[in-house]
């Protein structure tokens, strides 16, 4: 029974999911005093969700204000985490939204730049070509750097974020998977190993948040697609040093594409650049390698390769996996559960959360709590999905 199976058995708090959103949750909850348990299905650590891999991208350019106002934030607590782990987490290097002058994608990200003061510069093609030489434009086409990005490296910060919530008191069970979940003032969690009790909750599982959430009523609009991760060798008598001067950038519609094409420079693996393309293959995350292929994306890329970036080999040197879980709009799900209000969830995360999660997490933190927000979370509420769904009509402008 829950009585004689001790006192680790309550908590104040239980986040399920360790990836780097549910890391950051608990870590938060940690530091706020909360005796908290992070449960993970997985031995951690593992590379079959969302957040594993050696770099992220992070940036303030962004088309919508919203994220931007949150990442003046992230970069302190990022800071923050690096100076309490002793460890460095992220490199500075600049970041190029590419695209057409008179692509309103490119234009909304332009537009946010200078709105938001975030400190950049524009550059023509040819300003490029002097900085940039790996890079190829083609007509019309022009750059406006970022001077706020970097790199995170991904790995580090998930295991640096569970360091430090253990660190604060907080418990890890891994390998140890959610069954169930039942509300209630007291929630009780189910696992493969046992049940837990807590007066808050916070569900940060990915691509599996559906399993957990269904049996509570709740079905987001969640996506999980396969995303084919490559990198990229440099031409046999390319110039030296080509592949690390490359910036991170972010090329909006570039060669006809519906989505964005996006890459780092080389640093995990040296001598390999990583350029992929932002969207991949519908997939089921308890089956990542089942039917579906990769290869579309792969052509994309490699025709965008060999135009843009004609110092790489137009074949990947390396090929790894992961997930995205999109919403129809990207933007995350932050919000409470409509009945169950001591149940935060996390979601939804489009490909874009990582350099968010130490924001997220204190947003997830005080959702559970019952907490005013710091955030105004409307962009990210669930009811935008049932509005959505039920209008019959375009709501009045
Ligand atoms: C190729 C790629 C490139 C990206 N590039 C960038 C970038 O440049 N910049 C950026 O900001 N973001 C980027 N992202 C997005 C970012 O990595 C994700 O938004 C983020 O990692 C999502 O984290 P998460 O914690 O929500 O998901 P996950 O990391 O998947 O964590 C969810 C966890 O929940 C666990 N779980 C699920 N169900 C259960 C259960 N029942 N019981 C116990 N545990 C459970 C899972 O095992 C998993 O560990 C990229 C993502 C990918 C795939
Ligand atoms: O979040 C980011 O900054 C990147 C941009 C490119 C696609 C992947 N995510």
């Amino acid at each position: 029974s829950l009585l004689s199976a001790g006192p680790s058995r309550f908590y104040d708090a239980i986040v399920v999911g360790a990836g780097i959103q549910g890391t950051f949750a608990a870590y938060h909850l940690a530091k706020r005093g909360q005796k908290t348990l992070l449960l993970e299905q997985f031995p951690l650590p593992h590379t079959r969700g969302s957040s594993h891999g050696q770099s992220r991208i992070i940036r303030t350019a962004y088309p919508q204000d919203y994220y931007t106002a949150m990442l003046g934030e992230a970069y302190r607590l990022w800071a923050e985490l690096e100076e309490e782990a002793g460890t460095k987490l992220h490199r500075q290097t600049p970041m190029l939204v590419l695209g057409r002058k008179d692509n309103p994608a490119f234009q909304r990200f332009w537009d946010a730049m200078q709105r938001n003061h975030v400190p950049s510069e524009a550059l023509t093609a040819e300003s490029l070509a002097q900085r940039f030489p790996g890079i190829h434009l083609r007509g019309g086409e022009v750059a406006v750097c970022d001077h706020t990005a970097g790199i995170l490296f991904a790995d580090k910060a998930v295991k640096a974020g569970q360091d430090q919530f253990q660190r604060n008191g907080g418990t890890i069970r891994d390998g140890e998977k959610v069954h169930g979940i039942l509300p209630g003032a007291v929630i009780t969690v189910t696992t493969s190993q046992g049940q837990y009790r807590a007066k808050h909750l916070v569900v940060t599982a990915g691509a599996w948040a559906n399993r957990l959430l269904a049996p509570l009523g709740l079905h987001l609009p969640l996506q999980p697609l396969r995303i084919t991760v490559c990198y990229w060798r440099a031409k046999a008598g390319s110039p030296p040093g080509l592949l690390e001067k490359l910036p991170c950038f972010l090329g909006i519609n570039l060669n006809g594409e519906k989505r964005d094409l996006y890459g780092l420079p080389a640093g995990e693996y040296p001598g390999l650049v990583k350029v992929c393309y932002h969207y991949g293959t519908p997939v089921d995350p308890d089956h990542p390698d089942q039917p579906g292929s990769s290869a579309p994306d792969l052509r994309i890329l490699q025709d965008f390769v060999s135009k843009y970036l004609p110092g790489l080999e137009p074949e990947p040197a390396v090929q790894e996996r992961c997930m995205y879980t999109n919403t129809p709009d990207e933007d995350f799900v932050l919000d409470r559960h409509p009945h169950f209000r001591n149940i935060a969830i996390g979601a939804g995360f489009s490909g874009h959360g990582f350099k968010f999660a130490p924001v997220v997490g204190k947003i997830l933190c005080e959702l559970s709590l019952g907490e005013e927000p710091s955030y105004d979370l409307v962009p990210f509420q669930i009811s935008r999905f049932s509005s959505q769904l039920k209008a019959p009509c375009k709501p009045p402008n």
